[in-house]
């Protein structure tokens, strides 16, 4: 049978390496912000334009009707994002906008496809490091083209923990992200790193470069492209209470092994986050 899925991955890579040379441009121009849920969610006109380009080139490629998207900055305006068995592209054009706004120089574009519901590939391209990282369901996971693979540390005090603060500023939701930094850090672990943007870290975590990264408050978008690719990498994707991984529920726990994955969950205090799909 026909590899179905080949040209869509093709193309997402080429689509990717094209919005990223777009953001690395615009880096150098004025950046226009604006903000969404909150002061420190930022958006810019690149977050925007990218996105419709994206967009935009895969419908002219494959159709309008034939396929679904979810987009970060097109979500709100379409209210939840509902995952259906069709073939859905789940993008984020610019993950690690603050970086973007800063100059910070990780910022990746997400691109990921799910058919059926589940994730047939995800490519991130790092665009400011000019990496571009990308696994199929099956077939491994790569980083320009040269295939990849979790660290085999076993051990937690020899790991180092990736995790973020994201965009929530309610105290006690704060409070619960620094405690559980603070017990994971006196495990204690060699480190707690961070690059701001979702997509990078998974791939992180898929090149053996750190060995887990969780968050609470990421959205699907975040996290589609990176989960294909740490698992493919030979990782384990999660829940962050150790249940199976799901992709509307704001939380992930990535990691190289269960054993290492375990030992962070204990740690991790779980708060509420609204689910991507509303449900
Ligand atoms: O830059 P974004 O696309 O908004 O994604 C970010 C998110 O905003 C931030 O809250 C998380 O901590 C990061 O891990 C995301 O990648
Ligand atoms: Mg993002």
């Amino acid at each position: 049978m026909a590899d179905e899925w080949q040209d869509p991955y093709d193309f997402a890579v080429e689509v990717a390496k094209i919005a990223g040379k777009i953001i690395r441009r615009a880096a150098e121009e004025e950046i226009k912000v604006n903000t969404k849920s909150c002061t420190v969610d930022l958006v810019t006109a690149t977050d925007v334009r990218v996105e419709k380009i994206i967009i935009g080139a895969i419908k002219e490629k494959f159709g309008e009707d034939t396929h679904c998207f979810i987009g970060e900055e097109s979500a709100a305006a379409k209210g939840p994002s509902v995952l259906t068995d069709k073939p859905t592209w789940i993008i984020d054009p610019v993950d690690g906008t603050t970086n973007f706004v800063h100059g910070f120089p990780f910022v990746a574009v997400s691109i990921a496809f799910a058919v059926n519901k589940e994730l047939e590939f995800g490519v991130v391209y790092s665009c400011f490091e000019d990496k571009l990282y990308k696994a199929r369901k099956g077939k491994g996971a790569y980083c320009d083209d040269e295939k990849i693979e979790v660290s085999d540390i076993k051990d937690i005090h020899k790991s180092v923990v990736i995790s973020e603060f994201g965009t929530n500023r309610n105290v006690d939701v704060v409070t619960e992200i620094c405690a559980t930094m603070k017990r994971i850090l006196l495990i204690p672990v060699h480190g707690i790193r961070g690059t701001g943007t979702a997509a990078t870290n998974m791939c992180m975590v898929a090149c053996g470069a750190v060995e887990a990264f969780f968050e609470i408050g990421i959205h699907c978008w975040d996290v589609a492209a990176g989960a294909v690719i740490v698992q493919e990498a030979g990782g384990v994707l999660l829940d962050v209470d150790g249940g199976p991984f799901d992709l509307m529920s704001r939380r992930m726990m990535s990691a190289n092994n269960r054993t290492i994955a375990d030992r962070v969950i204990k740690e991790i205090k779980i708060f509420p986050a609204e689910r991507d799909d509303g449900k």
